[in-house]
């Protein structure tokens, strides 16, 4: 039976970097942040459900979610992020579900399902085995200023939006630490995946 590697950990710690390393080594990955946005897809339900909670203004001239806006917004406001998630989370999961249901029929080396609420979320019953990648949090800071083009205040908000890198550390049954080079991070996804396969031996 093919296994199914819950992968999470902080915004810009490294998931995406960790899951491609993961998909050269042959496994099929499914991203949690790409089903996100194929949830609130121009003419969607979840779009409109979100035009009817945030307002026309949140989108862009074109009709497609103005996702700047949106994010400033719920990263800075806890009582709106729990509205984004009440209407978006219910159509993620469904469609992860089936992303699942599709990835089985490859018969892959592994389904790596690549999601950061994974916890927050409980998505745990999906997936038979937690991974979570980790860096210290000065460096998860400084990634993500640079990848997203924020100031320290931007990405400390967007750090605390989510649970404690410390505390999903503890739900984790292995944790990646992508501190160090993407080499290193590939030897150490080598090590897990060959740790598995003993065990599935
Ligand atoms: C708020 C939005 C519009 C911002 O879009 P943007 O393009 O700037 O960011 P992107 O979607 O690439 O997400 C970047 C990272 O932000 C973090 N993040 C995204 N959504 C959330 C959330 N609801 N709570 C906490 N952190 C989140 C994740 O670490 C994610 O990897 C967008 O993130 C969104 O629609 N979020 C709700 C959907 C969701 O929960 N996605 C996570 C998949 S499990
Ligand atoms: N080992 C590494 N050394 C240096 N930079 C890295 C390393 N791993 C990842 N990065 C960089 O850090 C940033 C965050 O990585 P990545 O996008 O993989 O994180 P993520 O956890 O998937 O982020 P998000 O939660 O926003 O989806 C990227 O710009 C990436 O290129």
């Amino acid at each position: 039976m093919t296994a199914i590697i819950g992968l999470t950990g902080g915004i810009a710690t490294g998931k995406s970097t960790v899951a491609r390393l993961f998909a050269e080594a042959g496994c099929y990955v499914i991203d949690a942040d790409q089903i996100a946005r194929q949830a609130v897809r121009p003419k969607s339900s979840g779009l409109r459900q979100i035009v009817n909670e945030f307002g026309l203004k949140i989108l862009t001239n074109t009709g497609e979610l103005d996702r700047s806006k949106l994010g400033n917004l719920v990263f800075n406001d806890s009582n709106q992020m729990t509205k984004l998630n009440a209407i978006v989370q219910p159509i993620i999961r469904d469609l992860i579900k089936q992303a699942v249901a599709k990835a089985k029929l490859v018969q892959p080396r592994a389904i790596i399902l690549d999601a950061p609420l994974l916890l927050e979320q409980h998505y745990e019953s999906m997936v038979d085995v937690i991974v979570v990648v980790t860096v210290p949090e000065n460096v998860q800071r400084d990634r993500l200023m640079v990848r997203n083009h924020l100031n320290g205040a931007q990405a400390r908000a967007r750090i605390a939006s989510q649970m404690p890198l410390a505390d999903k550390e503890k739900l984790a049954d292995f944790v990646i630490s992508n501190t160090g080079t993407i080499e290193a991070t590939k030897q150490h996804v080598i090590e897990l995946l060959d740790h598995l396969s003993d065990f599935s031996r």
